[in-house]
Parts: C-alpha cells; structure tokens; sequence
C-alpha cells in the first residue's frame, strides 16, 4: 500500500500551471495513482482562441492521459477549471470560484511561471513573484490547507557554482522590486535590469530567486517546501517513455538537430548536462507534498531535483547519443543530414555560424525565391542562433547542487512508495533514456509515424547525395579557377593528369598481353 497514493485519496487539490509541460505529468500522475481524490482545482486562462474547457477536454484527450482514463475513468469530473489569470489582482477569480478553493482546497501545487529567459523584467516580476506572494495570501486564508509546494529552479543560484538546499538573498528586497515595477516606466526598467540581474544570465533566472525569497519571508504559520529541478526533459519512464509536449530546454535543440538546422553549438562537452526527467521532478513534488503535510517540517525545506551530483552525464556523450539515435531513426522532411558538433572558442563558433548555419540558409532561400515561393530559411536560422546564444550560457558551465534534503526524503519513504514515486536518478540509464527521449520527440511533439522512418532513410540518402554534388560542383570550380591563376597549381595538374594518363595505359596493355 502506497502511503503517499493514499494521502492524497480524498484531498482537494489546486495547480497553477496544470495547462504547462510539469503541470500536466504531475496531473496525470495524481489522477492514476489516487483516483479517489476529492477534486483537482486548475487555474486555467483562455489562450490562442480557445476556452478554459476546450483547453481541459484537450489535456485530458491527449496521449498522455490514456492510462488515467482506464483507472479513473470519471476524471472529467473531478477536475475544475477555474478562470484565471496569474497577472490580474486577485487573479481574475470569480468571487464564488475564489470561496470555493479557500474553503476546500488541501495542497497547493504552484508551478505556473514564465520560464523565458528574455521576458521583460516587469512581466517576469508579475508572474513569478507578485503572483507567488498573491498566492501565499489567499493561501494562508485557506483554513484547510495542509501543505503548499512551490516549484522552483535549480538555476536560481546559478551564478554560485556549489549551491545548497538554503536560500539566498538577493541583493535587493523583493518587496521593493514589485513597488518599483508599479510606477517605473520601461525604458527606464531596460536599463536597470543588468544592475538588477548582475551576474545572473537572465530575468527568468532572477525573478525566481526573488520568488523564493517572497516564499521564505510570507510563509507565516503555513507548511511550505521549494522544489528546484534542473532542466527538466522528457519523461523516463511514466506514463511511457519519451513523452515531452514543448520545445523547451534541451527538446528544440533536438529538433534542430534531427532536422539538419543545428550544425554547430558552442558547449563544452564535459560539462555536467543536469537533466532531470519530468516524471521523476512530479514523483519528488508528490513526496514533498505529502512529507510537508504529514511531518510538518519546522522550516521550509527546499529539495534539488538534479542529477549531477548522484548520477551525470555530460553534454558531449549526450549530443553523441542523439546523433547515434537520428542515425536510426530519422525525423522526416529534414532540411539537412543530421550531423553537428560543438565549438569550444568564439572564432569556431563564428566561423561554423557563417558556413553551416547561415550559408546553407541564405542558399535555400534563393532557391525558393528562384521556384517563386517566399524565403523562410533566413529568418528561422536567425531565430535558432538567437536561442543557442540563450542557452549556451548553461551548457559552458557546471554546477554542484547538494541533495540532503532529496535523499533523506527518499530514506523516509516505505519501500512501496520508493516504487510507485521513485525519484532515485541514480537508476536511470542515460544512452537508454535520451534514446527514448529522441523517439518521444519524434513521436509525441512532432506527431510523425513510425511507418515513415523508410522514407525519411530515403531522404536523408537523397540528401546526402546532393551534398556530394554540391561539394563536388564546389571543388571543381575552386580548382578551375586556381589552375587559371597559379602556375604551380597548373604543374600539378598536369602531373596528376600524365600520371593517370601513364596508369591506364599500364593497365590496358598488361590486360592485352595475358590474351
Ligand atoms: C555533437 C553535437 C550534437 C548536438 C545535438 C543536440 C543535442 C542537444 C544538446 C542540448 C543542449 C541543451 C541546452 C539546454 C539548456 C537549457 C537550460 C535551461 C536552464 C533553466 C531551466 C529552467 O529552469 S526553465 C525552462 C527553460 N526555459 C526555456 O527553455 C525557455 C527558453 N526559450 C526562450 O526563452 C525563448 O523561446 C527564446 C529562446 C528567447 C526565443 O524567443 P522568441 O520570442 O524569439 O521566440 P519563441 O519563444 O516564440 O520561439 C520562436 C522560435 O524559437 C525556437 N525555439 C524556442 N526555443 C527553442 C529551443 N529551446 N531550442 C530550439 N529552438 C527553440 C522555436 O523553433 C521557434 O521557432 P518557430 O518560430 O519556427 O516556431
Ligand atoms: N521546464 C524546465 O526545464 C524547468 C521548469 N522549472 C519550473 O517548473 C515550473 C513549470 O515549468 P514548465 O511546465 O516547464 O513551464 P511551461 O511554460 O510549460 O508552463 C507554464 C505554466 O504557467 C502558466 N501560466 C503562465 N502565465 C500565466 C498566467 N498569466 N496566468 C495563468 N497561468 C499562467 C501557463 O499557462 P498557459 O498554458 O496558459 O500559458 C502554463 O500552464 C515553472 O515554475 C518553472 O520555473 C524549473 C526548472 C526547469
């Protein structure tokens, strides 16, 4: 018996963020593991067109929620989506939805953010602190709340290199930062945000740690618990393999280099890649829920959800991995061949951005104009450099989170929860879990059929040929031209002609004679 299954039997429960990537595996994972949960309360806002129930009877359609389906096949019913938005006051929540989750709600699951790295400071503020603090008030009128779990970032900290399960404070108070966010105008905001920021990378890595800070100082008398995972990837092993949705993190990088527009990257290889399945960050938020609720820790704890330190791997073997992968099972309609590496220093990275990024596009491009249609190549190339230039700030360095807290949680769990919520990274087997990763890519994001992996062979052979043409084509004319130029360059030539020449007219003769 699974005595955290069986703690959430009967609860009430409110997610932000149920519609994102970690919302929806901790959704499905609450649903088929306690089925005899009271309610899960999902604060939901209309988005690209479609209603609050459009978007929940999609979520609860889609793939992932197959395997729920058959434990709780009255899941329907026992989610509630309320209208809301995390940038309003009082989040836009009718007066009758907000009594309602102040009266029943039992566990909070805070999750919502926005986790792009360029968003301006004043938006990054709202949803990821002024929200966080609004929800710790309503929280704290709730008189049936048991625990409140507030999912963080590994990268908080990130311009520490050793970080431990503490907070840090930031140099200015929260408090201050959400009062000026009121009255500064935005040029002004623009040119603060570097000195706001310092040596963090961006304002999503930023207002987090204000978040956390928010969380510590309005905790009051509620039981609360700060989650930080690393890069969140596709899941390991729950409901299936390879499941993953978005393009965040590591999974565009995938796509681009399954589809041939990722050719180079500046990473260093040996640099620890700290991802974490997502079904392994949702196993951990169960068990802290469940933990913060029942043991009632006296302070807030704060729990890594990484794998560097227990069980890593690093960036080299695992872009080696993904091309090994392609290799078998291709992506279809690829633009190129799947074939990158990295660069180490800015004269490569530069050099490699020149030839195999932009070239190739600025090519394809005039091809399309050529066959009357409108270039496109430029523009999406452009939009990959900008993202790796965001991203290579993660992949050039290496970081060591310390997992007490992780790993005295996982000693307090029953061997049965151990299981059910296992979130024990020193098990995974990595070339196994990006291989899948890969497929689930393939699979559950792009949506291509396996049936169609011949054809995508096909291609990329078709592909390959076209660029022993072209590389043909290329030489020969950078020859023709230099023999036109250089004397040295003829004299060759004609050694290399007279030598095959003097070949050939060996081999015939020695095959005449043996007649
Ligand atoms: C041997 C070599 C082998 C190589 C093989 C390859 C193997 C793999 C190697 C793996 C190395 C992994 C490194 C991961 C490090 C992650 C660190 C995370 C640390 C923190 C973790 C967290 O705690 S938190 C979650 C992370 N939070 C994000 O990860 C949001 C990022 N994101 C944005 O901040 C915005 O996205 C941004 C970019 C501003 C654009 O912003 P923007 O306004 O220009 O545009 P949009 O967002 O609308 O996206 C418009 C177009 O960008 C394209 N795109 C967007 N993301 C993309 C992406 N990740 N990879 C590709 N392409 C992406 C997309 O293809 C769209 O293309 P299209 O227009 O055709 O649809
Ligand atoms: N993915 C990762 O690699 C990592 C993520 N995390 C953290 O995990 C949490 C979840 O991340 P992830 O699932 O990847 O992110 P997603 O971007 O996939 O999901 C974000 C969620 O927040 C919701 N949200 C954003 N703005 C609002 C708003 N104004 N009102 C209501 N809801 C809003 C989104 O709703 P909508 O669908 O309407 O946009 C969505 O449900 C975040 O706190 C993030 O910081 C931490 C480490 C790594």
């Amino acid at each position: 018996m699974s005595m955290i299954a069986d703690f959430y039997g009967g609860k009430s429960i409110l997610i932000t963020g149920a519609t994102g990537f970690l919302g929806k595996v901790l959704m499905e994972k609450l649903f088929r593991t306690s089925p005899d949960l009271r309610v899960i309360y999902i604060l939901v806002r209309p988005k690209a067109g479609q209603t609050l129930q459009q978007r929940v009877f999609q979520i609860l359609n889609s793939k992932l929620f197959e395997k729920v389906k058959e434990v709780c096949p009255n899941v329907h019913e026992k989610i509630r989506a309320i209208s809301a938005d995390l940038n309003q006051n009082d989040f836009a929540i009718s007066k009758e939805d907000m009594q309602e989750l102040l009266s029943y709600t039992n566990i909070i699951f805070h999750c919502a953010a926005t986790v792009r790295f360029d968003d301006h400071l004043r938006h990054a503020v709202q949803l990821n602190v002024t929200a966080t603090q609004q929800l710790l008030l309503m929280a704290s009128q709730m008189p049936n709340l048991e625990a409140f779990i507030h999912i963080s970032t590994a990268f908080s900290n990130c311009n520490l290199k050793h970080i431990d399960e503490v907070i840090y404070p930031c140099p200015v108070e929260p408090k201050k930062i959400i009062d000026s966010m009121e009255w500064l105008d935005d040029a002004i905001i623009d040119e603060i945000t570097p000195k706001l920021i310092g040596d963090r990378p961006n304002t999503y890595t930023y207002t987090k740690a204000l978040g956390e800070m928010v969380v510590q100082q309005e905790s009051g008398k509620l039981n609360i618990a700060i989650i930080r995972p690393s890069i969140v990837g596709a899941t390991w092993q729950e409901p299936f393999p390879g499941w993953v949705d978005n393009i965040n993190g590591p999974t565009g990088l995938i796509v681009a280099a399954g589809k041939g527009f990722l050719r180079s990257i500046r990473a260093t290889p040996m640099a620890v890649a700290d991802l974490i399945p997502a079904d392994i960050v949702v196993n951990l938020t169960l068990a802290v829920g469940w933990y913060t609720a029942v043991h009632r820790p006296k302070s807030t704890l704060i729990y890594h959800c990484t794998s560097g330190s227990l069980n890593p791997c690093n960036w080299g073997k695992m872009g080696i991995q993904v091309l090994a992968t392609f290799e078998k099972i291709p992506l279809e309609r690829a633009f190129r061949r799947p074939k990158a590496d990295f660069t180490t220093n800015n004269v490569t990275t530069q050099y490699w951005n020149a030839v195999s990024h932009r070239a190739p596009a600025i090519i394809y491009d005039f091809y399309l104009r050529l066959t009357g249609r409108k270039p496109r190549m430029t523009k999406l190339m452009n939009r990959l450099l900008r993202t790796l230039s965001m991203l290579e700030y993660f992949i050039n360095r290496s970081w060591e989170w310390s997992t007490y807290n992780t790993e005295m949680l996982m000693s307090k769990l029953s061997p049965e929860d151990q299981r059910v919520f296992n979130f024990d990274v020193r098990q995974l087997n990595w070339l196994e879990y990006i291989e899948n990763y890969v497929l689930g890519v393939k699979k559950y994001l792009l949506k291509e059929d396996m049936a169609g992996i011949p054809e995508a062979k096909q291609h990329l052979k078709r592909l390959r040929n076209i660029h022993y043409l072209f590389n043909t084509a290329l030489f020969l004319i950078a020859w023709r031209l230099l023999i036109a130029r250089s004397q040295v360059a003829r004299n060759v030539w004609f050694f290399i002609v007279s030598f095959c020449y003097k070949f050939l007219s060996y081999f015939r003769a020695s095959s005449t004679l043996k007649v």
